[in-house]
């Protein structure tokens, strides 16, 4: 069975007393929790490693040089050190705020796999994408040029986010979410295989929120979210968690 995943990407927010946050997430986790990740800002990565409990650590990017002249990056082998397990690459953030092309994803991708990490990949149409009925065209390429070459459940996860849907509170529709869910599903079991296709966990994000997350994990093919704004607090993501433990 696919691994249930809840992913909290803190994004550029918080300092030490967030990490208390932390606390209180692993207070209020279910009986039977799924796989929880916390992705804070780069500098909380060692403490909040140390602090939780319970709960997985990632980071938010990663260079796709090990090592060397790239002042202000923080190389895949750096995250590692940390004790940090997964690592974010290809948000739509990274990708427009910093011109990362899917060419770059598929290289920090591969940076991560070769540290030991779990990359999550991140892949979404924009507005006028969706609007031009290009988005399955371009969740194909996204797919095809961002991923490695090899993957497995074990190393590798995708998330879909539309970006006209993340920090917005549009939602797409349970059957657009659907959708593009089976189509990633099934160009993941022809190019990789059925078994390993089938076993990669692919989440939903834009505007998770407690209130909408139970429909989005009745979804076939969503095995979880990444969760931006509503990971910030326990008080909010806790219930997201419940709603996927459920599901
Ligand atoms: O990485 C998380 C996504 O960008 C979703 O963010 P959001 O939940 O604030 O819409």
């Amino acid at each position: 069975m696919r691994q249930k995943i809840a992913a909290g990407n803190w994004k550029m927010n918080g300092t030490a007393p967030a990490l208390t946050e932390l606390d209180a997430l692993a207070a209020g986790l279910p009986a039977t929790p799924p796989l929880v990740i916390v992705c804070p800002p780069a500098p909380l990565l060692i403490p909040a490693v140390d602090r939780a409990s319970g709960i997985a650590i990632g980071a938010q990017d990663c260079h796709t040089a090990p090592s060397g002249a790239h002042t202000g990056d923080i190389s895949a082998p750096m995250i590692a050190d940390t004790g940090a397990s997964f690592v974010i690459v290809g948000h739509s953030e990274r990708r427009e705020d910093h011109g990362e092309t899917d060419a770059a994803v598929r290289a920090k991708a591969e940076a991560a796999q070769a540290a030991g990490l779990c990359p999550i990949v991140c892949i979404g149409e924009s507005l006028s994408q969706r609007e031009t009925g290009e988005t399955l065209h371009v969740i194909g390429a996204q797919l095809a040029a961002s991923l490695p070459e090899t993957i497995s459940a074990e190393n590798t996860v995708v998330a879909y986010e539309p970006i006209w849907a993340i920090g917005t509170g549009k939602v797409p529709s349970v059957a657009q979410i659907a959708e593009v869910h089976d189509f990633i599903r099934a160009e993941l079991e022809n190019r990789y295989g059925p078994d390993v296709g089938a076993a990669v966990s692919l989440l939903y994000g834009g505007s998770v929120k407690p209130d909408n997350a139970a429909a989005i994990f009745e979804v076939d093919n969503v095995d979880g979210a990444l969760v931006g704004g509503a990971s910030l607090k326990a008080g909010d993501f806790l219930p997201i968690i419940a709603a996927l433990a459920n599901s």
